[in-house]
């Protein structure tokens, strides 16, 4: 009971809402620095020296064949997968490789899956809610107890996603779209540096996909947004510059434009059942 009073006491609970110097370092370089990555499962490259950065705030598209490593990648950058070799920077101050899933997450990179995990039974309202809680056991606690930057919080993630008016909805009658920019309100609620994002528009209509890209172009420049999609007309819409990886490497880089003209790309896509480059 006592622990749940401390929670429930306003300067505790939200002492993370107090703005803070991030403690990421980005004065001397990218936000994101990979340098040689390799990892194997069971003698299979499926990362083979890996060399990626990405610039604080940038958006930056990935794209490859099935199996070229992608996933793979963001569970390197989250902590989930131990590379055997080479070097993950967070900024120039976190060795991302020294650190386990939790750290990384509240050092401030989010992911999200390809598939909703919103909690259905509750509004939308309380899911962002929920997002921002310490302790995820407390929400009625909280409820009680919400200040007005919290309030605020929420409020301005409602706007940027485009669900101010299915606040008091339960997260699951959405649609399958308003599910996916839930999920995403749910990662800003912690303010991250950034963003990992597989396969945002996956089963989207026409329209969501329009909104998607509206709100993942939105956010680059307040933070570092890493789309992976397979969807070509989609990351056209969204793209300044695209990364394209085969074999567990970089094959190529640059625009949308200069990627797909690029021969060793065309050559890869040849044969692939998603729509080709
Ligand atoms: N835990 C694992 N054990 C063995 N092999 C794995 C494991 N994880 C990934 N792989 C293999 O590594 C390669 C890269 O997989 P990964 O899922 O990263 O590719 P991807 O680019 O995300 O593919 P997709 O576009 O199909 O999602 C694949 O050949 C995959 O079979």
């Amino acid at each position: 009971m006592n622990i749940l009073k401390e929670l429930a006491n306003r300067d505790r609970v939200f002492d993370f809402l107090a703005p803070a110097d991030s403690p990421v370092d980005v004065r001397h370089g990218p936000i994101l620095y990979m340098e040689d990555v390799t990892v194997s499962f069971d003698g299979f490259k499926a990362i083979d020296n890996l060399n990626l950065t990405i610039d604080d705030g940038e958006l930056r598209c990935i794209i490859g064949p099935n199996g070229a490593g992608k996933t793979t990648m963001m569970d390197i950058i989250t902590g989930k997968t131990r590379p055997d070799t080479g070097k993950v920077w967070f900024g120039s101050r976190h060795d991302l490789l020294t650190m386990n899933e939790p750290e990384i997450a509240r050092l401030g990179i989010g992911r999200k899956f390809q598939k909703p995990t919103v909690f259905e039974a509750l509004t939308v309202f309380e899911n962002l809610e929920l997002a921002m809680s310490a302790d995820k056991r407390v929400l009625p606690t909280l409820t009680a107890r919400m200040n007005g930057a919290m309030r605020d919080r929420i409020d301005e993630v409602l706007e940027m996603t485009g669900l101010v008016a299915q606040r008091r909805q339960l997260a699951g009658i959405l649609s399958h779209g308003q599910k996916q920019w839930l999920e995403i309100g749910m990662l800003l609620m912690q303010r991250p540096r950034l963003l990992l994002v597989d396969e945002p528009v996956a089963g989207m209509t026409e329209q969501e996909m329009e909104r998607t890209a509206e709100l993942l172009t939105g956010l680059a420049g307040k933070q570092s947004v890493v789309v992976v999609e397979h969807d070509m007309g989609f990351v056209r819409s969204i793209a300044r510059k695209v990364t394209v990886l085969h074999q567990g490497s970089v094959l190529a880089e640059g625009s949308m434009d200069q990627v797909q003209g690029d021969p060793r790309v065309i050559e890869v896509y040849l044969g692939e059942s998603e729509e080709a480059v």
